[in-house]
């Protein structure tokens, strides 16, 4: 909750500094927005962007993205100089081709793919799998990963966008995802492939606040930004694995 806090605060001082411009456009991407958080428990999917938000946003960090999103909004409306977009992506995972740049999560990962990752290269036992009773293909947990390669490249012309002769003015959002969506035990299949190592698992109770599936339709952001994920699966787990490999305890030399 602290920290959720100190997220927020940072976030409207980030926010609300470039309203001090001196009146040319302002832009202001917002790269972050996973759809767990704004979208709540979806309606339908796969996700859009006209999907609503903010309903059944289960946690503070949840609210925190959607209360910016809502703040970005009215800003936007506030003056035709804001140029605002926001991308809404999804569960980046992947690591720098070159495998010099990687996740390396303090502690113990929340994530799936790091502890995948983490459990291939040997720091930890087995992965824990949260559910397998849920309403999917085979009842773990679906989600839309995308390479950060891909995430990167969204921003890159998410900036384009906004800084090109004729940027849109107002707020516009866009998902960043493959639209596929893979399942928990789809995951470690795929990792153990790239690592070429057998991934011990075990099935464990569900996650609180978890959902069933998430997974976007990324059409939008082809449409109008010209924008689509090149990298698949398979590509996501030999890159992650890349990194993990050279780098088996991180950045940081010491078992924690
Ligand atoms: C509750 C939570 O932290 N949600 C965060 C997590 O959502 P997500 O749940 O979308 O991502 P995740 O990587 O934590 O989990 C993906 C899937 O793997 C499952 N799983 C995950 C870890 C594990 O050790 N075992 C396992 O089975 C999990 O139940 C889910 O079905 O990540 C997002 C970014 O990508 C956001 O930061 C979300 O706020």
């Amino acid at each position: 909750m602290r920290e959720t806090t100190y997220l927020l605060s940072e976030q409207y001082h980030r926010i609300s500094k470039p309203t001090t411009g001196d009146g040319r456009v302002q832009t202001a991407p917002i790269p972050y927005s996973p759809p767990p958080t704004v979208y709540g428990l979806p309606q339908y999917l796969p996700l859009t962007e006209s999907h609503p938000t903010g309903q059944g946003c289960t946690n503070p960090y949840g609210k925190s993205k959607f209360f910016i999103e809502e703040m970005l909004k009215d800003l936007a409306s506030s003056s035709q100089k804001w140029s605002i977009i926001a991308l809404r992506y999804f569960n980046p995972v992947g690591s720098h081709p070159s495998g010099e740049i990687g996740e390396d999560p303090n502690g113990i990962p929340n994530n799936l793919m790091p502890y995948i990752s983490q459990v291939a290269v040997g720091r930890r036992k087995k992965v824990q799998v949260f559910g397998n009773d849920y309403d999917t293909k085979d009842g773990s947990g679906v989600r839309d990963y995308i390479h950060i390669m891909d995430l990167a490249q969204g921003h890159v012309t998410a900036l384009d966008k906004l800084l090109c002769d004729k940027p849109l003015s107002g707020f516009k959002a866009y998902n960043l995802g493959t639209g596929t969506g893979y399942s928990v035990f789809e995951m470690i299949e795929a990792f153990s492939k790239a690592s070429k190592r057998t991934i011990p698992y075990e099935v464990v109770g569900r996650r609180e606040g978890d959902i069933a599936s998430s997974y976007c339709d990324a059409s939008l952001a082809k449409t109008e930004l010209g924008w689509e994920a090149k990298y698949g699966l398979d590509r996501m787990c030999e890159d992650t694995w890349r990194w993990q490999s050279k780098n088996t305890l991180g950045y940081r030399k010491i078992f924690y």
